[in-house]
C-alpha cells in the first residue's frame, strides 16, 4: 500500500517512508533523503566518462568516498544499497528534470502524458533529458509503491520579466515555443534559501554545465541558458551560444544532419571542444600548453563577461556567488573572473590583494556556496504534495505550482 505523500510513516516493516530526491546531472547523480533534517547523502561524481567515485554521508558518520565500477547503471543500483543500508524506503521519489517547457512549470506527478511530452522532446536536451527520463523509468520499477514527482529546473525562473524571455525572433517562432527558460534554477534557490540577505547578486554556477544568474529579491532576473542548457556562456562540453550563422554553416558542413551538430554542439565543445577534449579544470590549468591555455582565456573571458552584463538588470550589485563544482573548487577560476571584473568598479585596480579581495573592498562580496539542490527539491516536492493532498484532487496530475 502507498503510504500518505509528505510524511514519514512505517512502511515496509520497520523501514520509514521518505522522499528520495535524484539530481541527475550531465556528470554526475546526487541522491538525498531528508524529512527535513538530512538522513541520507550520496553523490556520484565522474559519471562523464572520468573515474565515478561515491560519497556516502548520513546523519552523524563521516562521509565515506571509494571509487564505483558500472557507470550509470551502478550509480543507481549503489543509491539503492545505501538507502537499504540505512534502513529507508521511499514512498516518493523526486526526479529533477532539466527542461524548459510550459508542461513542467513546478513539481508534479510523473503521469504518462506529461512522460510522453518529455519523451518526444528529449532530443533538445541530449545530456541530460534521456537519461533522467531513463532513471525515471528505473525508479517506477525498483520502487513501485512511490509516487514519482519531477522537479523541473527551470522553475525558478518563472519570474523572469519579459524582456528577459523572450527572444528577438518573429511572432511565428515565438508562438512555436522559442523563449528563454533558463536552468541550474535548484542551485540557484538554493543560494537564495542559505542567504536570507543576498541582495543584488550575480550567481556564477561553473559545473559540468555553467551559467550565470541575476538575482533581485530573492528572483530570478535574467540568466545565461535560454531555450536549452547548451546556451549561453560555454560549458565544460556546450558551446554556449554562437552567431546564428556558425550554427548554420555547421549543420551544412555535416550534410543537414540535426543530429550530427547537436551533439558537436553538446558533447564536443565548449572548454572540451578547444582543449582537445580535457573537462577537467584541475587538469587544464597544470597543462601549462597553448590549447589548454586558450580553453581557459576564453571561458574565463565568456564568464565575466556573462556577469558584467548580468549586473545592467539590477538595481545595484552586493554580491557575486560562486556555487557549481569548479565554482565552489576552483579558487583559480574565481580569482580570473573576479581579475576580470575589477574595471566595472571604480578605483579596484589601485587596491591591495587578490582579485576577490579587491572586489570586496569595493564592497561587493565575494561568495562561494556548496549548493544543495536536493534540499530545494524535497521542499518544492512536500509543498506540492501537501497542496494536493489539501485540494483533495481527483487529478493527480494537477499538483503543479
Ligand atoms: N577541485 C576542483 N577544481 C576544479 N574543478 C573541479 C574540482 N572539483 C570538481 N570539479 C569539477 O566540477 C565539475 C562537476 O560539477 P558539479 O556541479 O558537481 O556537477 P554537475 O554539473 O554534473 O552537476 C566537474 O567537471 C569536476 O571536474
Ligand atoms: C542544467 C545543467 O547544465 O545542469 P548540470 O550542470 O547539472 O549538468
Ligand atoms: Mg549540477
Amino acid at each position: 500500500m502507498r503510504p500518505d505523500a509528505g510524511t514519514t510513516v512505517p512502511a515496509e516493516g520497520s523501514h520509514p517512508c521518505v522522499v528520495l530526491c535524484l539530481n541527475v546531472g550531465s556528470s554526475s547523480l546526487k541522491a538525498a533523503v531528508r524529512d527535513p533534517h538530512l538522513r541520507l547523502h550520496v553523490d556520484v561524481a565522474g559519471l562523464d566518462g572520468t573515474t565515478a567515485r561515491v560519497t556516502t554521508t548520513g546523519p552523524h558518520g563521516p562521509a565515506e568516498e571509494e571509487p564505483l565500477p558500472g557507470g550509470w547503471t551502478g550509480a543507481l543500483d549503489g543509491v539503492a544499497q545505501a538507502l537499504e543500508q540505512h534502513g529507508l524506503w521511499p514512498a516518493v521519489v523526486a526526479h529533477r528534470i532539466v527542461h524548459g517547457s510550459a508542461a513542467l512549470r513546478g513539481a508534479r506527478h510523473a503521469d504518462e502524458r506529461l512522460l510522453d511530452q518529455l519523451r518526444r522532446e528529449s532530443a533538445r536536451d541530449p545530456l541530460h533529458l534521456p537519461r533522467q527520463l531513463s532513471v525515471v523509468e528505473a525508479a517506477r520499477i525498483r520502487w513501485s509503491d512511490a509516487d514519482q514527482v519531477l522537479v523541473p529546473d527551470s522553475g525558478f525562473h518563472g519570474t523572469l520579466p519579459g524582456e528577459a524571455v523572450t527572444l528577438p525572433v518573429p511572432p511565428e517562432a515565438r508562438a512555436a515555443g522559442l523563449r528563454r527558460w533558463g536552468f541550474h534554477g535548484l542551485a540557484v534557490q538554493s543560494v537564495v534559501d542559505l542567504l536570507p540577505g543576498l541582495g543584488a547578486a550575480v550567481v556564477v554556477h561553473l559545473g559540468s554545465g555553467c551559467s550565470v544568474t541575476a538575482v533581485q529579491h530573492g528572483l530570478s532576473r535574467h540568466t545565461t541558458m535560454s531555450l536549452s542548457p547548451a546556451g549561453g556562456v560555454p560549458s565544460l562540453t556546450r558551446s554556449g551560444d554562437l552567431d546564428p550563422e556558425v550554427v548554420l554553416q555547421l549543420v551544412d558542413l555535416h550534410g543537414g544532419s540535426l543530429a550530427a551538430v547537436r551533439d558537436l554542439l553538446n558533447r564536443r565543445s565548449g572548454v572540451a571542444g578547444l582543449s582537445g577534449g580535457t573537462t577537467d579544470v584541475r587538469e587544464l590549468l597544470a597543462d601549462g600548453g597553448a590549447a589548454a591555455d586558450l580553453a581557459l582565456r576564453v571561458f574565463v573571458r565568456d564568464v565575466a563577461m556573462a556577469v558584467a552584463g548580468a549586473v545592467t538588470t539590477l538595481e545595484g550589485w552586493d554580491a557575486v556567488v560562486f556555487t557549481g563544482g569548479i565554482g565552489v573548487h576552483s579558487e583559480e577560476i574565481r580569482e580570473r573572473v573576479c581579475a576580470a571584473l575589477l574595471p566595472l568598479r571604480g578605483g579596484a585596480r589601485g587596491l591591495w590583494g587578490s582579485p576577490s579581495q579587491r572586489l570586496v573592498a569595493t564592497g561587493v562580496r565575494v561568495l562561494t556556496v556548496p549548493v544543495d539542490e536536493e534540499a530545494v527539491m524535497d521542499r518544492l516536492t512536500r509543498q506540492a504534495l501537501s497542496r494536493h493532498a489539501r485540494a483533495g484532487a481527483a487529478d493527480p496530475a494537477a499538483v503543479q505550482r
